[in-house]
């Protein structure tokens, strides 16, 4: 059917995220792996396209997103939403601001929102400043990721270097009062040639109020959560039927393995309490930069396909300081990325079949090195991370790809159980 929403996501778990929160209300939604290379063909009402442009050069980043708006606009959308993290992850030149004013250009539009919030996730905005639970964003555990890390709360101040235009705010007292409000407000704004909103939202029901006042906006910007609406209020509006749901059953085979490069404070819990209980392999960029991963390897095939070994490049701050010290920033996260990427093919071709991958741009390598063009999305393990389905190798494989400040203490064990139960 004709698209009614096309979604870009600067990264894979980003992506999940999204898809995972708009199949919520039972419609169909499609996820892509990259721009296709063909033209639309059986395309949902509600697409989603991924990309690994989070931490690329703007120059590049901006230049894939426009490709996939171009693609989603043959699929005949009309609305788009830039989702990027509920963290704003992003360096000073971008790549948040200068694609969302490249997409603006291309659609012809004069203003749009930001808004990461997400509440169920403990991400929250209130004058302009976004919190991680009850701290500030600078003063979360975001302050030491080992790409974007990030320094400043106040998302006006973050945003402002990244875009040629003005920047403004609707805060939390226009949003507690509706939708109307909101869009008298973003009026008053686009009058003074404010093309920039950041929008406050500390709750769900904020969110629907922002996606019901943008919900005709060429361009929406922001976290998987105010896009999550979208789906009802499209429904309420014609635009959909409910018959457009599809349930995605899939048939997987057992076998099983858990990948993390994510460093992120949730991941790092989460990777201690697995190893508790599981076989794991703990891979340090500096014996990878000498030796490869060829000791992973031949560790991963000495486990038996029962069990579901753990191998990570998950460590502290400090230790991913003396990583980076040693070969440089993007030099240690790529020798992780690739030998997580070979791992993850090694595995596959030994009978695994369920891939549970912690990190953004660790889900990114691993997918692309499994030859992924295309996912469906299944049982939601946690807010914002659903079970998803697709073909590698000729093979049926499940993907859950988690963010790395997503899920429970107990997010690896849950994400098989949930698998075994579906
Ligand atoms: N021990 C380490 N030292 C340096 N960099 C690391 C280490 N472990 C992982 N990385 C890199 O850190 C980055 C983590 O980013 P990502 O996978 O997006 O995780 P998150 O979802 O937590 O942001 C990746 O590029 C990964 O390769
Ligand atoms: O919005 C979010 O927080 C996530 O969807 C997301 O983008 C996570 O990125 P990573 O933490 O790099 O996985």
């Amino acid at each position: 059917m004709t698209t009614l929403l096309g979604c870009i996501a600067d990264d894979f778990t980003g992506a999940t995220d999204l898809a995972g929160l708009l199949a919520r209300s039972g419609v169909k939604v499609s996820l892509r792996i990259g721009v296709p290379a063909e033209p639309p063909k059986d395309t949902a009402a509600f697409e989603v396209i991924a990309l690994k442009s989070r931490t690329a050069p703007v120059d590049a980043a901006v230049a894939e997103c426009r490709a996939a708006l171009a693609w989603l606009q043959a699929a005949g959308a009309k609305r788009f939403f830039w989702k990027y993290c509920s963290t704003f992850d992003s360096t000073a030149q971008g790549n948040i601001g200068p694609v969302a004013e490249a997409l603006m250009r291309d659609i012809d539009t004069a203003q749009t929102i930001y808004c990461p919030a997400f509440p169920e996730n403990g991400r929250s905005i209130f004058m302009g400043n976004l919190f991680v639970g009850q701290q500030p964003l600078n003063e979360s555990p975001m302050k030491d990721h080992p790409l974007t890390p990030m320094r400043d709360s106040n998302l006006m101040r973050l945003l402002s270097p990244q875009v040629t235009q003005p920047v403004g705010l609707v805060d939390r007292l226009t949003v507690a009062r509706g939708a109307g409000a909101i869009k008298a407000a973003l009026a008053q704004l686009a009058d003074q040639n404010i093309a920039h909103v950041v929008v406050d939202a500390v709750a769900d029901a904020d969110l629907v109020q922002i996606a019901s006042a943008c919900r005709d906006m060429p361009l929406m910007t922001g976290g998987s959560a105010v896009a999550m609406p979208l789906p009802d209020l499209y429904v309420q509006d014609g635009l959909l039927s409910r018959e457009a749901a599809q349930a995605q059953v899939h048939k997987v085979d057992p076998g099983a393995v858990i990948l993390s490069g994510s460093c992120s404070a949730m991941t790092r819990s989460q990777v201690a309490q697995y190893c508790r209980t599981a076989p794991g392999f703990r891979l340090d960029p500096l014996a990878l930069a000498q030796e490869g991963a060829g000791p992973a390897l031949a560790w991963l095939a000495a486990q038996t396909l029962e069990t579901t070994p753990i191998l990570y490049a998950t460590a502290e701050p400090d230790e991913v300081r003396r990583a980076q010290h040693a070969l440089g920033t993007a030099r240690a996260g790529d020798i992780v990325e690739d030998a997580l990427a070979q791992i993850a093919l090694a595995a596959l071709e030994r009978g695994r079949r369920r891939f549970v991958v912690a990190g953004g741009e660790t889900s990114g390598a691993v997918t692309k090195a499994l030859g992924v063009d295309r996912l469906d999305i299944g049982a939601e393990i946690a807010p914002g991370v659903p079970w998803t389905y697709c073909q590698s190798g000729g093979h049926s494989i499940a993907l859950a790809l988690k963010s790395g400040n997503f899920g429970a203490v107990d997010f690896f064990a849950e994400a098989l159980a949930c698998l075994e139960a579906t």
